[in-house]
């Protein structure tokens, strides 16, 4: 997949575009049902499958105040939308220009100037243009004048649940992972280069490998079972979000403890699929009552481990 962050960069060699448009912060599988649309159309037609979508939420350009951390950082984001099978991703910058164009001029300047969309596949609730008053009934009388394709995914639900990206935020605020799983399509997931720490994880019997917990971090901290993805190996893992308080408290990280490898990981790139929440981090009287309750959370962490659905981390799904 071809990634650019400029529009302008596009060149003239991408046939019969069809195009997703949307900030797929999360790729969850509303979100999916969309991009594999534009995949097939694509593949039928000889194609070229093209993500149009934001590099960070348009909410920190048009509302900061409210804009949500994301679920997806944009290397995860680039790597789901890759395992669909899209050729193009742009990741374009939000600007307070994009914010003020008006429906009508977004359609003509980027999907029809620009890309020259042939197609264009939108979700059921999607806004786009000054003040979000282009909709999908706008998109259509466009497509008309324009001569491209529309098709408008009908709101996907699981669980008896509209997916959504806010549904899937607050149930990971909540450190509800197991469900968000399931709204996600596979467990969540960060990504980070491993840091130094402190250096004690050895001496307690867990060495850890330290991501930095960044602002987009939705859970809560907390020690976590999870599964590490790392130089294409997947390997359990024990991981505590939070400062440490035992220890008198340090900065917030991510601290992984993998079970199963036992090698210097610092400046690795590592992939951390969190599957449940095990319990809160507390502070421990002495490190070695901290050992204690490892050793059971290590415990729990198995049971958790043998029942948590498959997933394929090269393809970031499920397994039926
Ligand atoms: C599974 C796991 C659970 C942990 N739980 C706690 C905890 O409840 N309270 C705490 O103060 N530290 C907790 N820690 C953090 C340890 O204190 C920390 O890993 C240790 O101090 C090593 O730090 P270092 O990586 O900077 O050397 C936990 C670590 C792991 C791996
Ligand atoms: N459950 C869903 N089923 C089908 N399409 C969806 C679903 N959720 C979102 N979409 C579509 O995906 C596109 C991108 O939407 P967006 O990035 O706003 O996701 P969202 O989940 O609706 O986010 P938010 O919760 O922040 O509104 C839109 O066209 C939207 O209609």
């Amino acid at each position: 997949m071809i990634v650019i962050e400029q529009i302008e960069e596009l060149g003239d060699d991408y046939p019969s575009p069809a195009v997703a448009v949307g900030t797929f912060d999360g790729v969850h599988r509303g979100h999916r049902e969309i991009l594999k649309r534009v995949v097939q159309r694509a593949r039928q037609e000889e194609g070229t499958a093209v993500v149009f979508t934001f590099a960070r939420h348009p909410l920190e350009v048009v509302d900061p105040s409210k804009a949500p951390p994301l679920i997806t950082p944009l290397s995860i984001k680039r790597d789901i939308i890759a395992a669909l099978g899209v050729d193009l991703m742009i990741a374009a910058t939000f600007t307070p220009g994009l914010a003020a164009t008006s429906p009508r001029d977004f359609v003509k300047t980027y999907l029809v100037d620009r890309l020259r969309a042939r197609f264009v596949c939108v979700g059921y609730d999607f806004a786009f243009g000054n003040a979000r008053a282009g909709s999908p009934e706008v998109l259509r009388k466009l497509g008309e004048e324009h001569q491209f394709g529309l098709d408008v995914v009908s709101a996907m639900a699981v669980d008896g649940q509209v997916v959504s990206s806010t549904l899937i935020r607050a149930l990971l605020a909540a450190g509800d992972l197991r469900q968000a799983a399931r709204y996600l399509g596979r467990p969540y997931a960060i990504r980070g280069h491993v840091e130094h720490g402190a250096e004690r994880g050895k001496g307690l019997g867990y060495p850890t490998a330290n991501l930095p917990a960044t602002a987009d971090l939705l859970i809560p901290d907390g020690v976590y079972g999870g599964q590490a993805w790392l130089k294409q190996g997947l390997h359990k893992a024990l991981v505590n979000v939070g400062s440490a308080p035992t220890f008198g408290g340090e900065a917030r990280r991510v601290e992984v403890h993998l079970l199963e490898v036992e090698e210097e990981l610092y400046g690795e790139t590592l992939t951390l699929f969190f599957l449940e929440r095990l319990r809160d981090e507390r502070r421990f009287e002495s490190p070695s009552l901290l050992r204690q309750q490892i050793d059971s959370d290590k415990r729990q962490a198995d049971a958790v481990f043998a029942a948590f659905p498959r997933f394929s981390p090269e393809d970031w799904t499920l397994l039926p």
